[in-house]
């Protein structure tokens, strides 16, 4: 026998609120067929057909013990829970004190994923609360190793998996998703996940953990949020030799039926959700991601977060960091050693801010950015050569074969690495950069930990104390002659929630380069006099929420500016809309 349970609200957010409705034995949505935008979301509760025992499995409505003696009545609870009602507080405290017992970081991501799994608004709760903490466990470094152990640890999908199998059936895998109104996809093929290469289908790990921060610092409520995994094949050999490997087992497809593939899915896309579900492209390699965007970005609503959510965070670093090295981003030299996604990214990003502060046409602010690949310094004399992204920055100057050699040659002001290989800032390259400047700028981009080009006590230990440092993974302050340095995150977690939150709530349809501008302009703007103190360029991520709710703000704001937002009409205060839009995992009373 089964009970309609109600869900009371938790008061303003309108994007919390799940629309899909499981009424009688049937899926059927209560909002009707188009209810994929929060207004239509009128009433403060949702039904659901999940009670007693069933309730208890269902990760969307579960709060274990914290079902209240009502509840327990109301939905044939007695006797399936022990007596004890306890608080979500009580819970998180619980829960914080079983991770921390845990030694190694999988454990931690194990127990984070069951949590999820079990409780998904408790897990919400404890990601929100201890985001400094927990960042790490459910993303980089520890995502990384979990994807590359993802066979043995895969329990229940938490995504949809894409493969050639479902050619010409796209469309109809889609409908088979649980939730109709989707508002962010993140998508991957899975053949550069972070700086780790080819992981075909483990790749999964990166949609499904960049969706919870979509959440959880983002506030995009987790029913709308639709991870997906293409499987076109991998070409590692080790996965290949796997018997656990999870994925399909050929080498990938390429050209003409990669593409083709591609083409279903993101029609299927538009056609089963309508064109304001933002697509976000993550961790393809190279020669894809370039032309998938290319291509998609006129037609669809589509982000490519190795390429523009990098180079908004970036931004937003250098210009924080101007405050303590001094001048402007155009008294600046840039020099970058990797020339893929994330290093052409940030060099476009960055000259197209310098142009817009000193009206130069953008060809001549790129001259001052240089980069640096497998093969040494871009220059012209190998442009005939070079992959068309990397074209833009091959600049007049002699062949240089190096890094080191190439920090001589150019003196560089700000050394970035975006190169997916560790250790490539060695102690000569870091005292190089170092005796050119009183404080030089280094940001080890490339994820996880073990692909940074430096650690942090490389940076501060090897500079003397003197560079301004950030990283793409995380790590611990560092104590240097006395003083203690926080290094700051440089990673794109910062900007993505945030950015994804402000195109979701102004129903923008289009990404345009200067809402990138305005999500790193709004990052910049919320660093404090407290974290230069420390010598971090980034706010602290226990502000996240905050941060975000200014970065969808000023998105936003754009959006409507550049005639892209549907949303109409504009709220008045956008911070304010933001904040009241997003998700809260606060348990809710049933009814
Ligand atoms: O996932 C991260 O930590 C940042 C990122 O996009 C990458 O490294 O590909
Ligand atoms: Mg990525």
């Amino acid at each position: 026998m089964e009970s309609t349970l109600k869900e009371i609200g938790d008061g303003g957010s309108v994007l919390d609120l799940d629309p899909k409705a499981t009424v009688g034995g049937g899926v059927e949505d209560i909002y009707g067929e188009d209810c994929a935008t929060e207004e239509q979301l009128v009433t403060p509760w949702t039904f659901s057909v999940a009670s007693g025992y069933s309730l208890l499995r269902d990760p969307h409505h579960n709060k274990g013990l914290a079902f209240t003696e009502k509840e327990r009545d109301a939905h044939y609870l007695r006797g399936l829970l022990p007596p004890a009602i306890v608080t979500q507080q009580l819970q998180e405290k619980k829960l914080m004190q079983n991770i921390r017992q845990y030694q190694l970081p999988l454990q931690k991501f194990i127990a984070m994923m069951e949590l999820q799994e079990r409780n998904e608004r408790l897990f919400y709760k404890l990601l929100i609360d201890n985001v400094e903490e927990l960042l790490p466990v459910v993303y980089t470094p520890t995502v990384g190793e979990a994807c590359q152990k993802y066979g043995s640890i895969f329990r229940r999908p938490q995504g949809l998996y894409i493969s050639l199998k479902e050619k010409g059936k796209i469309l109809e895998v889609l409908k088979n998703w649980p939730q109709r109104s989707i508002q962010v996809i993140v998508v991957t093929d899975g053949e550069r996940i972070l700086g780790l290469g080819d992981l075909g289908c483990q790749g999964m790990g990166i949609p499904v953990g960049k969706l919870s921060l979509y959440t959880a610092l983002g506030g995009v409520r987790p029913s709308a949020c639709l991870p997906i995994t293409i499987d076109v094949g991998t070409n590692n050999e080790k996965l290949l030799n796997d018997e656990f490997y999870i994925g399909l087992k050929q080498r990938r497809a390429t050209g003409e039926e990669y593409y083709e593939l591609l083409d279903e899915f993101m029609t299927a896309v538009k056609q089963n959700y309508g064109e304001k579900v933002l697509i976000q492209f993550e961790d393809f390699a190279n020669h894809n991601a370039f032309e998938l965007l290319a291509k998609y970005r006129t037609t669809h609503l589509v982000f490519n977060d190795d390429i523009q959510g990098t180079a908004a965070v970036v931004l937003a670093g250098a210009v924080s960091a101007l405050k303590l090295i001094g001048g402007t981003l155009a008294d600046h030299t840039f020099l970058f050693l990797g020339a893929g996604e994330a290093g052409t990214g940030i060099a476009e990003l960055i000259a197209l801010e310098i142009s817009k502060q000193t009206k130069a046409p953008v060809e001549e602010t790129r001259k001052k950015i240089w980069l640096v690949d497998s093969k040494g310094l871009i220059v012209h004399s190998r442009k005939d050569s070079l992959q068309h992204f990397k074209q833009p920055w091959a600049h007049e100057h002699e062949p240089v074969k190096d890094l080191l050699s190439a920090v001589k040659a150019i003196k560089p002001t700000v050394l970035i690495g975006s190169s997916g290989v560790g250790r490539t800032f060695t102690k000569e390259v870091i005292e190089a950069v170092s005796s050119i400047n009183e404080k030089p700028l280094i940001m080890a981009l490339s994820n996880p930990t073990s692909q940074s080009e430096c650690t942090a006590e490389e940076a501060y230990t090897w500079s003397e104390g003197r560079a301004i440092f950030a990283s793409g993974s995380p790590f611990d302050p560092f104590e240097y002659n006395g003083k203690t340095f926080v290094p700051g995150q440089s990673n794109n977690a910062y900007i993505f929630p945030g950015f994804g939150l402000g195109v979701v709530i102004s129903g923008a349809i289009r990404v345009h380069d200067d809402m990138l501008l305005a999500a790193s302009e709004a990052l910049a703007a919320q660093v404090s006099e407290e974290n230069y103190d420390k010598g971090l360029i980034y706010p602290p991520f226990t502000n996240i929420r905050k941060i975000s709710a200014n970065i969808a703000a000023n998105v936003a704001a754009k959006a409507y500016e550049l005639g892209l937002a549907t949303r109409l009409p504009r709220p008045a205060d956008l911070v304010k809309y933001a904040e009241s839009c997003m998700y809260s995992p606060v348990y809710r009373t049933y009814r």
